[in-house]
């Protein structure tokens, strides 16, 4: 009893707070110096019997002078939104901005900007607060692309810019086209469109070809067909639209924040939307260093950081931010080439690896393993040969000379990239431990219904290139386990 209080004490004091370098983070907002310096807020503060002044979170009007006055005060940043679209609590989203500057100064990838170059992103659904881009670029002087798509959040957005003329040249306001057979989403006001388009091809570019990934999201687009050719930017960030519907989304009773329909859902909620973003950076691969997005829900964290290392990421990122009784999680990625590294060519290289995969779907046997090894590391750019008469793959990596940079981290690997933060999920992808004239062969035995074994044997041994045979299969295991797992 007494040690489950403790330890439940220990996770409290260990759990994450503001972030150190928030400004709110030792000084919270102090409601009573605001309400003497701002008449306009002084309404909404009143004294509990503590005597210490309050104000009431279940008030829109409340919460949306309080945010405005937050930004005046504290960001010298004049800001405004119409009744009933989503207010932003300014410390819990100075935490995600603080977050990205952290990554962007991290070695954890390849620094591809030069010192003295201005940082820029792109903020998905800026919403007509636009908050992330007037924190960033008052924070920070990053410039920004904010992209929307309802006429509000648009118009909104822009006059927000406007009003604050000393950063408004460095934020633009992008407004998304939904785009051909857009329809009006179901249970949703006008706002919110959704395509008829039902799914997202990834074909030649990633040599899947037809093997569709329907990412549940039928969205207007969110960065494919919106990033113009020829930009780049240093990360994208997102608050997406968490929920599936606005009973889900349920409104917190303690809070009122505001949010219509077109800020708060989408068909698929925000595990479809994320998984579109994950799909879009594939293609768009080093457009961004840095992709992130923000979650309302820890379990789409696992979900679709296990979908990262599918399609070849070469570092994911995790982190909680916890501001009051409020928590989300934040999660990046990328597909630049990770920079720590251990030097592994030492390692005694085993040339046979195995491991089981268990509790398989009865109607899942062998071929559907070993298709799922051929896409993996055809994604990873490598040549297969599925043999479905030995139930075998065999696996070479091709000599291209534009993956060049990749392959040369091939002799060193990191298993874990670290950075400051609370949670982690960082690794390496196959994608850049494999090297030219590694070859090996997986085969798949069926043992029983239900359970099979994977193994893995080097075709050469040549001590540099070999070293990353193990990474390799590990890699492959994890991915393995946790799409049959997931396929249960
Ligand atoms: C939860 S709100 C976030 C607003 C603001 N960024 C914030 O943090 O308060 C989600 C926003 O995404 C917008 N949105 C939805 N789908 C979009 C898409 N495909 N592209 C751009 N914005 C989109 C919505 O209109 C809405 O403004």
């Amino acid at each position: 009893m007494g040690s489950n209080k403790n330890k439940k004490r220990r996770r409290t004091a260990e759990r994450p707070t503001t972030h150190p370098r928030n400004k709110y983070s030792n000084n919270p907002p102090d409601f009573a110096e605001l309400a003497s310096l701002y008449p306009t807020f002084k309404p909404f503060v009143f004294f509990g019997r503590d005597g210490r002044p309050r104000i009431d979170w279940t008030d829109f009007n409340a919460t949306r002078e309080l945010t405005r006055v937050l930004l005046l005060h504290d960001h010298c940043l004049n800001w405004w939104i119409p009744d009933g679209q989503l207010c932003p609590t300014v410390p819990n989203r100075s935490n995600y901005i603080h977050w990205i500057e952290d990554l962007l100064s991290s070695d954890i990838i390849a620094k591809t900007t030069k010192i003295g170059d201005k940082v820029r992103g792109f903020d998905i659904g800026t919403g007509a607060n636009c908050i992330y881009p007037l924190l960033g670029a008052s924070l920070l002087g990053w410039s920004f692309v904010g992209s929307d798509m309802t006429d509000v959040a648009l118009e909104w957005a822009e006059k927000n810019v406007r009003d604050n003329p000393h950063i408004s040249e460095l934020i633009e306001i992008r407004k998304v086209e939904s785009g051909e057979n857009t329809l009006p989403a179901e249970g949703s006001n006008n706002e919110a469109l959704v395509s008829t388009k039902t799914e997202i091809y990834l074909t030649e570019d990633m040599g899947r070809e037809g093997n569709s990934l329907n990412t549940g999201y039928y969205g207007p687009p969110i960065l494919l067909g919106v990033v113009r050719d020829g930009e780049e930017f240093d990360f994208c960030m997102c608050n997406p639209p968490f929920f599936e519907t606005m009973e889900e989304a349920g409104l917190n009773p303690k809070t009122s924040c505001g949010g219509t329909p077109a800020e708060m859902i989408c068909p698929g909620g925000e595990k479809a939307f994320v998984t579109c973003i994950i799909e879009d950076s594939v293609t768009l691969r080093h457009t961004f260093r840095w992709y992130t997005s923000m979650l309302g829900r820890k379990s789409n964290l696992k979900l679709l950081t296990s979908k990262l290392w599918e399609v070849g990421a070469t570092v994911v990122k995790t982190t909680e931010f916890v501001q009051g009784q409020t928590c989300r999680w934040g999660l990046a990625w990328s597909f630049l080439p990770s920079v720590k590294k251990i030097l592994s060519s030492h390692v005694t290289e085993k040339s046979n690896l195995s491991f089981m995969l268990q509790g398989l779907e009865r109607k899942l046997g062998a071929i559907h393993v070993l298709q799922s090894v051929e896409d993996y590391f055809r994604n990873a750019g490598a040549l297969c040969k599925l043999n479905t008469s030995s139930f075998t793959v065999d696996i070479t990596a091709k000599d291209d000379k534009s993956d060049a940079n990749l392959k040369s981290e091939s002799q060193n690997y990191d298993g874990v990239a670290s950075c400051d933060d609370v949670q982690e999920a960082s690794g390496s992808s196959c994608l850049n431990l494999l090297s030219n004239n590694l070859s090996f062969r997986v085969s798949v035995f069926q043992q029983t219904p239900g359970t099979l074994l994977v193994k893995g044997s080097l075709q050469q041994r040549d001590g540099q290139i070999s070293g990353s045979f193990s990474p390799i299969f590990r890699r492959l295991e994890e991915v393995l386990k946790q799409k049959f797992h997931r396929e249960k």
